[in-house]
């Protein structure tokens, strides 16, 4: 039959071509995931071993019950009669009941091996993704990283509930079905063997044209997803709303909608006239076999009986379900391994940013800052920035201003070691950033982002995101700090305000003074602001302001500027252009100096006090 969605049985031209090369090395990893649990694993195999038997074997006794009850003793071990006849039958059902009680221990063992096994990769791969650097997620897919975690490592389930199993319990069954049928009689296990072929091979090509069909259904389906995921995600519904395209949507959606059940419709129905005449061929394969059977019963072999016929008859029917299987094995096997791969490539990813072996911690934190000659380039071919120099003492505020795209974040970013200068160096205290263990460096360094990024959950639980272990009278303190805490105070649920996802219950203004708040909190030896360039009211943009003072009296800070009233904050103006740092000084030196900073003043800060 064809293999269910998903798990098809076979390869597409893609699969095919980016088959992975297995290696030694490959498997031996793969293996060491099973390791832990090798005393489980081989558990499973005596219950995989011995359930094939016990399942088997009824076949193989009702020939003698037949033979009991046409009047041929067998072999003299069991005695003739009513109570050889009640023995086997309480054997056989005694087996089959077995063999069901085996499966269902074999069953909870094979999924608890590889529930642990998915847990423990799953925990692998979430720490090591945590250690890749903003290259890494600035670069990645994102539905590239979330597939690897979620369907790649669940598909490692199925590799061990699926795939190892119905290796072993195929070939077990198969080995011992051909043991009984030859045993029986060579001559007819011959025959059924031959048989075998010519219902498992059109089985495979029907099945394979089913495949294609489900293949395209699925394509369709991904399709009709991604037109919910667009049209129906909150920014998408906007979109659609604004621009009055709820007609044209729903057609768009209505045209996939419609071509998905056609093809689904196809794909049930795919093979099934030839499902419905191999059905009624496989009744040749008992008929010859009692054909061939009566022949060498009556003319050549007296030995066979007829309760033999009968269990190679039952025997031939067990062989088509291990057959197909295992001629499907190796389309598992292959996408598997390059399941494996592909979570293994993720593994191997060094983190381009990490600790040094020595790296120090950063204790008693000043906030002394120091750009040496910094340079730096996110591709290796244009410089973003070029030769930055500057010095930050503890308690000093500086504004950076700039263009659009000149530098600015990537000046700041360089100190939390988002990225690391590709020449020069940045100091904290004295030392480089990059002797440094992160943890400590980024313990004192606190960012209010341009995008303020809040977690969909309450107030409370945001701003304890900063602090796990603050007290309520700390976090009011802050609020009251970040002159967010008359909003919050006038909320029916306080502090338990959900703010909704990534925030947006909330305004732009809001969200950046509860930013503002958690990241006094934090109470960082350094603090860097980078201010949102859209625009806000004089309301909103005067409490921010209230909001900043607090948080750049005592400590040293970075404001990345683009309104005046920040600007005046700063102790000194650092003006960026093109990544360089074209002029310093303060708002009086430079407001009438005639270069970038006096034109940005016309053009941008002297509008936004109006
Ligand atoms: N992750 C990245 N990969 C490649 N280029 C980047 C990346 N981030 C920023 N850039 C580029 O680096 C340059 C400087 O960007 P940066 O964000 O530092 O500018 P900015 O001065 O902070 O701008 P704005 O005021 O608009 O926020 C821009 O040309 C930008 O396109």
């Amino acid at each position: 039959m064809a293999g269910p969605r998903g798990r098809a049985s076979y390869l597409t031209d893609e699969e095919k071509k980016n088959s992975p090369k297995i290696t030694k090395e490959l498997i031996t990893r793969v293996f060491s995931y099973l390791k832990p649990y090798w005393k489980q694993l081989a558990l499973v195999l005596v219950c995989i071993a011995v359930s094939s038997v016990c399942s088997l074997f009824p076949s193989i006794l009702t020939g003698n019950i037949i033979d009991v009850l046409t009047g041929k003793e067998m072999g003299g071990w069991i005695g003739a009669g009513i109570s050889a006849l009640v023995k086997l039958i309480i054997l056989s059902l005694g087996l089959t009941l077995a063999s069901s009680l085996i499966g269902v221990g074999e069953t909870y063992l094979n999924n608890w091996i590889a529930q642990h096994i998915s847990y423990d990769m799953r925990n692998q791969m979430y720490r090591h993704l945590q250690k890749m650097s903003q290259r890494f997620f600035t670069s990645a897919n994102q539905g590239d990283i979330i597939t690897r975690m979620t369907s790649d490592i669940s598909g490692v389930e199925s590799v061990v509930t699926n795939t190892f199993t119905s290796i072993l319990s195929n070939t077990m069954t198969l080995v011992v079905a051909l043991v009984a049928m030859f045993q029986k009689s060579w001559i007819l296990a011959l025959v059924g063997i031959a048989i075998v072929p010519v219902f498992t091979l059109p089985t495979r090509m029907a099945g394979k044209k089913r495949w294609k069909l489900a293949g395209e259904a699925q394509a369709c389906n991904d399709e009709v997803n991604g037109i919910l995921n667009e049209t129906l995600s909150v920014s998408g519904q906007l979109l659609v709303k604004l621009f009055g395209r709820e007609q044209s949507e729903y057609e768009r959606y209505e045209e996939a909608n419609g071509r998905m059940i056609s093809l689904n419709i196809r794909e049930r129905m795919a093979g099934r006239w030839f499902f419905m005449l191999l059905h009624t061929l496989t009744s040749i394969g008992p008929m010859l076999l009692y054909l061939v059977g009566g022949i060498l019963i009556m003319k050549y072999d007296s030995t066979i009986t007829v309760g033999d016929i009968t269990v190679l008859v039952a025997l031939l029917g067990r062989l088509y379900g291990p057959v197909n299987s295992l001629l499907n094995i190796q389309v598992d096997w292959i996408r598997s391994m390059a399941m494996f791969t592909r979570i293994f490539e993720y593994y191997d990813m060094k983190p381009e940013i990490d600790d040094k072996p020595d790296a120090k911690e950063l204790k008693n934190a000043k906030g002394d800052i120091n750009f040496d000659h910094v340079s730096f380039t996110y591709d290796g071919e244009r410089m973003i920035l070029k030769d930055i120099n500057f010095t930050l003492r503890s308690g000093d505020c500086v504004a950076i201003v700039g263009p659009s795209g000149s530098g600015k974040s990537t000046i700041v970013n360089l100190i939390p070691r988002l990225w690391d200068p590709t020449a020069g160096s940045v100091t904290f205290d004295g030392t480089d950033v990059r002797d440094l263990t992160l943890h400590s460096l980024r313990d004192e360094v606190g960012v209010v982002t341009q995008e303020t990024y809040l977690f969909n959950g309450t107030i409370r639980e945001n701003l304890l995101y900063a602090k796990p272990d603050a007290t309520e009278a700390e976090m009011i303190d802050a609020c009251q700090k970040a002159n967010i805490y008359d909003f919050i105070k006038n909320q029916p649920d306080g502090l338990d305000t959900m703010v909704g996802n990534r925030g947006l219950k909330l305004s732009g203004g809001e969200k950046q003074r509860i930013s503002i708040a958690r990241a006094l909190l934090k109470d960082p030896a350094l603090l860097i602001f980078d201010e949102a360039t859209s625009a806000l009211d004089s309301i909103s943009e005067a409490a921010i302001q209230a909001a900043i003072n607090p948080l750049i009296e005592e400590r040293t800070s970075i404001l990345i500027a683009h309104r005046l009233s920040t600007i005046l904050a700063a102790d000194e103006i650092l003006v960026v252009r093109d990544g360089e740092i074209v002029e310093r000084g303060t708002h009086k030196d430079l407001v009438h100096a005639g270069g970038t900073y006096q034109e940005l003043y016309e053009t941008q800060f002297s509008k936004a006090i109006e």
